[in-house]
């Protein structure tokens, strides 16, 4: 799993390093990691680093500093380097020193554009971890220029003006062809893919001062590594049944779907119990389905939820399942009910693991306000106060634990944006909670599959929810073929 760290707890290790390390050393290093990632990418667009030109937007604090050191590298490579200083009397004195010293030049803020215009890549050196808010008019201008003429752009830790510990952007900010951070993924990197654009992670020496993460990032190996399939002595019990209540008579489509992508997840069995028996049947002819969950047979997981309406017939299914003592994924329309009525969580076996999955919308029912910016905060408070994991869906989905852990799935596109496609997810976590993963590690490893299932399907243009369905198993074949 890769670890992310808040900016709060990158400055405590970071200060703790500073004091056993030579003066400048750490930004030094932060630096030459920065200039070699310019260069390769001056190389990929421009088939040359000597005589191409680099311009560097400079604020106050060390990411000018790092930008500035950078320069001085990329000189050294024949690179002509113009800093642009935003503000002049507080630009890194040593860095500015070094660029200078190494044949750059300095220009103030009125005479950037006409460097900008000429740049092969801009540099953000504008605000790291330290920023608050969005870009200052002077920054916005010179970085709304830079696209103007679309010139790459490398962020410096991270893209100026998205807020470093959630990712919300709200005024002009940097959208970067490549960030370059220095010791640490933070929060930013997971929750803002689309500003941030490719994440190198240069090492300057902190991952043994950092301690736990503060967020996780499944890695395929891990999904590959978690991901049940049958053994030698395995059988259609014993991967673990999972029952779907889902759908109804008049609108089967949520129940085809929930239960073709548990098909589709694992070889454990999926059993179906519901008023859209036949057509799921008749769609799935390896599911036993049956028209009501009293009848529906054992299992070892139950997904309840979409398609099951939020009246009182939804309301029993949902008490009768949470009472069977098996792990539940509750999703959509069990979302609403249980927000509508949490006593119908009385019905819940103490311990038994229970994993909720809304959208923002959702978020707003159960908890009585949005998400906000902050969703692993979001998903964490929603974990704690409902004792379930909290899959939080949006462009990046962040699933939190009652005990804290977050994880967060950084997307790949926005394809999954389209009707039915909550539904597929609802039945990949069933099917891994019958299993008998951790619902954490469930709902996370879940997330991701159907991401890379969405792009898969996708292929760059717009797809559809059963088209998901039928990308699982090209998805779990790409993770397992990787992570060999
Ligand atoms: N410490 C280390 O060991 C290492 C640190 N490293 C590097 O240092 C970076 C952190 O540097 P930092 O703490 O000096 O602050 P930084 O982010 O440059 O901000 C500076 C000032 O900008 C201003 N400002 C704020 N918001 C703004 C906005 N929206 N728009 C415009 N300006 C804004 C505000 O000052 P103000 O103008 O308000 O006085 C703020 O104080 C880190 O990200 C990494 O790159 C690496 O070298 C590795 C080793
Ligand atoms: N813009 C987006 N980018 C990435 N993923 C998205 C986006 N919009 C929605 N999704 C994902 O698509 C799924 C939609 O689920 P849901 O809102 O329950 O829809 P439905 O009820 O139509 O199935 C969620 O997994 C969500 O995270
Ligand atoms: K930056």
């Amino acid at each position: 799993m890769q670890g992310i760290w808040t900016t709060e707890r990158i400055r405590e290790a970071e200060d703790g390093l500073l004091a056993v390390t030579p003066d400048g050393e750490l930004m030094r290093r932060a630096a030459f990691g920065l200039a070699t990632q310019v260069a390769a990418l001056l190389a990929e667009r421009t088939a040359a680093v000597s005589g191409r030109r680099v311009v560097l937007l400079v604020g106050s604090g060390n990411n000018g500093g790092d930008a500035l050191w950078a320069g001085a590298f990329l000189r050294r490579r024949g690179v002509s380097v113009t800093a642009v200083l935003l503000s002049p009397d507080k630009a890194h004195p040593a860095g500015l020193a070094a660029l200078r010293r190494a044949g750059g030049r300095s220009v103030s803020t009125a005479d950037g554009p006409q460097w900008i215009a000429k740049a092969d890549v801009v540099v953000d050196g504008i605000v790291g971890i330290s920023a608050r808010g969005s870009l200052r008019p002077a920054a916005a201008q010179l970085v709304e220029q830079a696209e103007q003429v679309e010139a790459p752009v490398v962020a410096v830790d991270l893209p100026s003006g998205v807020d470093p510990d959630t990712g919300a952007v709200d005024g002009p900010h940097v959208t970067a062809t490549r960030t370059v951070t220095f010791g640490a993924l933070k929060p930013v990197h997971a929750l803002a893919p689309q500003e941030c654009g490719e994440v190198a992670l240069v090492d300057i020496g902190l991952r043994p001062s950092l301690g736990e993460p503060d967020l996780y990032r499944l890695e395929l190996a891990d999904i590959a590594g978690a991901w049940p399939v049958p053994g030698p002595e395995d059988d259609k019990y014993s991967q673990g049944v999972v029952g779907i209540a889902a759908g109804s008579a008049a609108y089967p489509g949520a129940a085809v779907l929930a239960s073709g992508s548990a098909v589709r997840a694992t070889a454990g069995m999926v059993r179906y119990a519901g008023h859209a028996a036949d057509v799921v049947r008749a769609r799935w002819p390896e599911i036993v389905a049956t028209g009501s969950v009293t009848d529906a047979g054992r299992v070892q997981a139950w997904v309840v939820g979409p398609g099951i309406g939020t009246g009182t017939e939804g309301r029993d299914v949902l008490s009768h399942i949470l009472g069977q003592g098996v792990p539940v994924c509750a999703d959509a329309d069990a979302t609403t009910i249980i927000a509508r009525s949490s006593e119908v969580l009385d019905a819940r076996d103490p311990g038994t693991p229970l994993v909720l999955t809304p959208h923002a919308g959702e978020y707003e029912r159960l908890m009585g306000h949005g998400p906000g910016a902050d969703r692993p905060a979001a998903a964490r408070a929603a974990a704690k106060k409902y004792d379930a994991v909290v899959l939080l869906k949006g462009h990046c989905t962040v699933v939190a634990a009652p005990d804290g852990r977050a994880s967060v799935n950084t997307p790949r596109g926005s394809w999954l944006a389209t009707a039915g496609s909550g539904d597929v997810l609802t039945g990949l976590v069933g099917s891994l909670l019958a299993a008998g993963l951790d619902p954490w590690l469930a709902a996370s490893a879940a997330a991701q599959v159907h991401s890379l299932a969405g792009a898969l399907a996708a292929e760059d243009v717009p797809t559809s929810a059963s088209a998901l369905v039928d990308a699982i198993p090209a998805a779990l074949r790409l993770i397992r073929a990787t992570s060999h």
